[in-house]
């Protein structure tokens, strides 16, 4: 039995960079259900809308609140999951999902994003404590500087919340903040095969370019707030429920299902961090 928590030194790599990869986080043949049943699932499709960016290129995403007992409900609910997030996070009430998001950025259209924190977003929606929020992409599809990787300005998230804008339909940081972290911080290229996963803090800059190759880049990103950090402004309540944890192998053994209804999909004119 492999053990996924976070070391003390993978611990000690995201408080000094604002993230840490793990590799293998899922197996091989977890992520290929995953992108099986992405693939194939109708009502994924249904709810994604698109996003531009600043030069008019889209990228397609699907964002949803309550993590069920579906394939990516029981990822995201697994204890490896939990467990690995809690060990990253400030405080002590228990952990819940905000929400998740499959992020489908389709060959030679998938748009870029302008550099941001996501606590940039979420501090609109009036969450208190950045230490408390945490991020975790994992790879369906590989990830490669061609087809548009996360860059992320390592040690960044040190610099605490940036003011945010609007960068065409998206938030962007201050271009000022972001030239002087690039001055003083290196960019890193989160490089990923899938099944691998980034831990990332709230506060950390990040920002992709287009995919312009022939290889589509899919990533499912979940994120993780703990009960008592409550977004006062946030009209959906599923981060402070706490996550019903399932074990480890639920979602080879448990769910053949995409996502359901139940998940309480996001439409775009709802989301009051995009207003
Ligand atoms: O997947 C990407 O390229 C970036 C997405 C992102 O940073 C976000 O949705 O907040
Ligand atoms: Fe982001």
């Amino acid at each position: 039995m492999i053990d996924f928590r976070i070391s003390s030194q993978e611990l000690g790599n995201f408080l000094r960079d604002g993230y840490v990869i793990v590799k293998n986080f899922l197996s091989g043949a977890e992520v290929e259900k995953l992108y099986a049943i992405a693939i194939g699932d109708d009502l994924l499709q249904k709810h994604a809308f698109d996003l531009n960016d600043q030069s008019g290129k889209k990228t397609k995403l699907t964002l949803w609140y309550n993590p069920g007992d579906d394939a990516y409900g029981l990822l995201t609910r697994s204890r490896r999951m939990v467990e690995s997030v809690e060990m990253l996070m400030d405080g002590d009430t228990p952990i819940c999902h905000f929400h998740s998001k499959l992020m489908q950025k389709e060959p030679k259209v998938g748009g870029a994003w302008e550099w941001h924190q996501d606590f940039g977003y979420w501090y609109k929606n009036e969450f208190l404590f950045p230490d408390e929020m945490v991020s975790v992409m994992v790879a369906i599809t590989k990830a490669t500087r061609e087809n548009g990787c996360l860059q992320v300005i390592k040690g960044s998230h040190k610099m605490g919340r940036i003011e945010h804008g609007f960068a065409g339909e998206q938030v962007g940081a201050s271009q000022h903040y972001v030239d002087l972290a690039l001055k003083t911080l290196p960019i890193v290229y989160v490089e990923l095969e899938p099944g691998d996963a980034l831990f990332f803090h709230s506060n950390l800059l990040h920002r992709s370019e287009a995919n312009l190759s022939d290889t589509a880049r899919w990533s499912l990103i979940s994120v993780y707030n703990r009960q008592r950090n409550i977004g006062y402004n946030e009209p959906n309540g599923s981060h402070t429920v706490p996550v019903r944890i399932v074990p480890d192998d639920a979602l080879m053994k448990w769910a053949a299902t995409g996502v359901t209804e139940s998940a309480g999909f996001l439409n775009k004119d709802k989301d009051e961090a995009l207003k």
